[in-house]
């Protein structure tokens, strides 16, 4: 779930981009980079780490240029080496650095096109620099010397016939502008925003989430609908276009349950709100299933569940209480890489009050429970700290299937959910009562606003994927080359062997 950014300013962008990608941080701990344009050249600077720790002020000083794009990491395709950061970049046409947020479901083949038809090289296993490939060869195909907005948007729409599964995208055309496109059933988010420089004109951005473009000073004015196109151009003309024949608005759910920022609105539904109302119904279903219940406390397991947690206990009636305190200089466990890391970092990132727990029934409220590294760990914590009995609940339904839209779940077995019902997922946690909100629920705590929404990309619930060409053979050849056990033999850090990329500035 990474997180994409792009501006067209009338005075130097790097400073923007940087702010920006700190406040979308969230989505991505693995790399960073941003690239601008000025005077014919580009300028980029990527790496692995998080944003403060890639980029320094000697090379914010070089970042040059009034336009630029940026992307924050969470590595779900190819490897986690530093030559897989982004933006992308592809010298023909015109020089084009792209950022992709998601996931393509069919780019082993769009690779092998590329290469056998297309006569294109791609030098990593990212199916971000596939998609580059793609929408480059797509408007080199044009044979312009100079492209226009429609030949951009012819451009985008080819991409839109070629590539499968989920994207949203920002892409730099060096020397005319930005361009933002979406998949057409919307999976991931993507919005823009505007706001006035002080001689008037307009400056755009635009970004995975709204809270990035506040955060900078821009006012939002809408999200990019699935399967269209928006192309800024350097002096800030604007242009967008439906690019797409048939478009859904098929928003992944599991952005609400967990990876977006709170403060954010996305397809004009509030993360907030959403988060609030999870709460309501997981106390609903608390007072409808078991209405003579003995919950003391209810509490939050930092930092995503606290929005639910609290409304829960409010509904209730029960006492909100924070037990766990937050390290946070810690980043979020669930999208680190590998599964040792993630359990160390459990106990590291959380720490008990004991006196909250003792003697207590305590409710524990998580956003989502996944491979089930948070909540083994969480209950045995409570338990030690003295509580009486420890209940769990799940503000999101069980997660019993893989993700292959741009969330790093690609093995069920993995999952504490797959194949176990909740009675057995509750013994192999250790808690006294397990509680998972209903999949109905939590699509009406989403659903309310929004009536241009179709349904929801929900498949980490269902299995049911759709765009619709996911069968068992890609799940298991998705399995194979992702599972941690995989992964964990392969490398995944670039510190012990150095990184060796094309594009490699000097540190
Ligand atoms: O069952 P698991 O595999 O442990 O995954 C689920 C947990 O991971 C996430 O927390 P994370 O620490 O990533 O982020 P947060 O601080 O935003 O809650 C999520 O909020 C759950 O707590
Ligand atoms: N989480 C994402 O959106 C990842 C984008 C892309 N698939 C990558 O692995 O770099
Ligand atoms: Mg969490």
């Amino acid at each position: 779930m990474c997180g994409i950014i792009g501006i067209v300013s009338t005075s130097h962008v790097n400073q923007l981009l940087y702010d920006a990608l700190t406040v979308l941080q969230h989505r991505g701990q693995d790399a960073a980079g941003i690239v601008t344009f000025e005077d014919e050249r580009f300028y980029l600077r990527k790496d692995n780490g998080l944003v403060r720790d890639v980029f320094h002020t000697r090379h914010m000083h070089r970042l040059v240029g009034n336009v630029g794009i940026g992307h924050v990491r969470y590595p779900t395709a190819g490897s986690a080496s530093s030559a897989e950061a982004q933006p992308f970049y592809v010298n023909s046409p015109y020089g084009i650095t792209l950022a992709h947020n998601g996931n393509l479901t069919n780019s082993d083949e769009l690779s092998t096109d590329l290469f056998r038809t297309d006569l294109r090289h791609i030098n990593t296993n990212s199916d971000s620099e596939v998609l580059l490939n793609v929408f480059a060869h797509e408007l080199q195909k044009l044979g312009k010397l100079h492209p226009t907005k429609d030949d951009i948007f012819a451009a985008v729409r080819s991409v839109h016939e070629r590539c499968r599964g989920a994207y949203a995208v920002i892409a730099m055309v060096t020397g005319y502008g930005i361009v933002g496109f979406r998949d057409p059933n919307g999976i991931r988010p993507i919005c823009y925003g505007v706001r006035l420089a002080s001689d008037g004109r307009k400056e755009y951005m635009i970004a995975s989430e709204s809270v990035a473009l506040g955060a900078s000073g821009f006012t939002l004015v809408r999200d990019i609908a699935p399967g269209e196109a928006v192309y800024i151009e350097t002096d800030g003309t604007f242009h967008s276009e439906q690019c797409a024949k048939q478009p859904k608005l098929y928003p992944c759910i599991f952005e609400h349950v967990y990876f977006a920022r709170p403060d954010s609105i996305m397809d004009k539904v509030s993360v907030y709100k959403a988060r609030l109302r999870m709460g309501e119904t997981l106390a609903d279903k608390v007072l409808k299933d078991f209405a003579d219940h003995d919950i003391d406390v209810v509490m939050p397991i930092p930092d995503t569940s606290r929005t639910s947690a609290m409304q829960m206990a409010h509904r209730l009636g029960v006492k909100f209480r924070e037990g766990f305190i937050k390290n946070r200089y810690i980043g979020r466990t669930f999208i680190m890489p590998g599964q040792t890391m993630r359990k160390k970092s459990v106990r590291q990132k959380l720490n008990p009050i004991d006196l909250e727990f003792r003697g207590k029934n305590v409710m524990l409220v998580d956003d989502s429970i996944v491979r089930g590294t948070t909540c083994k760990e969480i209950v045995q914590m409570a338990r030690d700290a003295g509580a009486r009995k420890v209940y769990f609940a799940s503000a999101a339904p069980p997660v019993r299937y893989p993700n292959v839209y741009g969330i790093d779940m690609p093995s069920a077995k993995e999952l504490i959910a797959h194949d176990r019902t909740v009675e057995e997922i509750r013994e192999l946690i250790g808690a006294d009562w397990l509680l998972y909100q209903n999949l109905e629920d939590l699509i009406t705590s989403v659903s309310d606003v929004n009536n241009d929404i179709d349904g929801w990309e929900c498949s980490v619930f269902t299995g049911e994927y759709v765009t619709g060409d996911i069968d068992r053979a890609y799940l298991d050849r998705l399995d194979g080359q992702r599972n941690d056990a995989t992964r964990s033999g392969a490398v995944t850090s670039d510190t012990e062997n150095g990184s060796i990329d094309m594009h490699n500035d000097e540190d």
